[in-house]
């Protein structure tokens, strides 16, 4: 998989060289590249240089804050996104990020993540290049507003590039996870077995396979009852 980030701030993406998501690049796994948006601002749309490589402007309608520019995003994106790749826009006003959009983004050739600022990108920038045949995503992590998209498309990353074959040594770690099988994850535990007047509970020092098996299940529908009742349908939720 390659993955490319457009942004202002670059520098916020060094790290994925020395990240977990370096030796999937070592391992050639992930190819990753970052690239300064101002880059393409150099000039404006009637051809004169702009020396400060605006990229924002005020919004039509009026309003607060400013918005990111359409042509300079289109003249990055012409040349970031190659074809088969997926535009991946972080945005409050996207579609939930969940561990199946990660597992299905992580089998995609190419993910490009436009991090906006400001009040985020002009709209027909996402319109413009689903109207040519790329899929385009808005995706959102919470209901939370950040400065800008660099975070969400970090978080994204390394989500969905840790699913990709081969990237983590233990395989069977993933299965198991939280969300994995729609519910949260049961609670674990190591040694000592006692801590702090804190026991490990008896079941999982049993040796008994399957009543270890039973617990966590009954752990995991417990936890995903009182914390995400959402995550439940209907008819396993406590509803009076
Ligand atoms: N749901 C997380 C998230 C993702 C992106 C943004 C954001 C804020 C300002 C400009 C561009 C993107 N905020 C929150």
């Amino acid at each position: 998989m390659r993955v490319d980030v457009v942004t202002i701030f670059p520098e916020f993406f060094q790290v994925l060289d020395v990240s977990l998501l370096g030796k999937a690049r070592q391992a050639e796994l992930v190819e990753t590249h970052v690239h300064q948006l101002r880059d393409w601002a150099a000039f404006k749309a009637d051809g004169t240089p702009d020396a400060h490589r605006t990229v924002d402007d005020a919004p039509f309608g009026g309003g607060a804050g400013m918005v990111m520019k359409p042509d300079v995003w289109g003249k990055a994106l012409d040349e970031v996104l190659q074809p088969g790749g997926v535009l991946v826009i972080p945005s409050p006003a996207g579609v939930p990020f969940t561990q199946a959009l990660a597992a299905d983004l992580s089998t995609e050739p190419q993910l490009v993540f436009a991090c906006g600022r400001y009040e985020g990108i002009d709209a027909r920038v996402a319109e413009h290049y689903a109207s040519v045949g790329y899929r385009v995503l808005e995706v959102s992590l919470g209901d939370y507003v950040l400065n800008g998209g660099e975070v969400a498309a970090f978080a994204m990353i390394e989500a969905v590039t840790r699913l990709i074959p081969g990237f983590m040594g233990n395989a069977e770690s993933i299965v198991e996870e939280s969300h994995s099988d729609g519910l949260l994850e049961y609670p674990s535990y190591t040694r000592p077995a006692s801590w702090r007047g804190h026991d490990v509970p008896p079941v999982l020092l049993s040796g008994h396979h399957g009543k270890v098996a039973q617990w966590r299940r009954e752990q995991q529908l417990a936890r995903t009852r009182e914390r995400r009742p959402d995550l439940l349908a209907a008819d396993e939720q406590d509803t009076p």
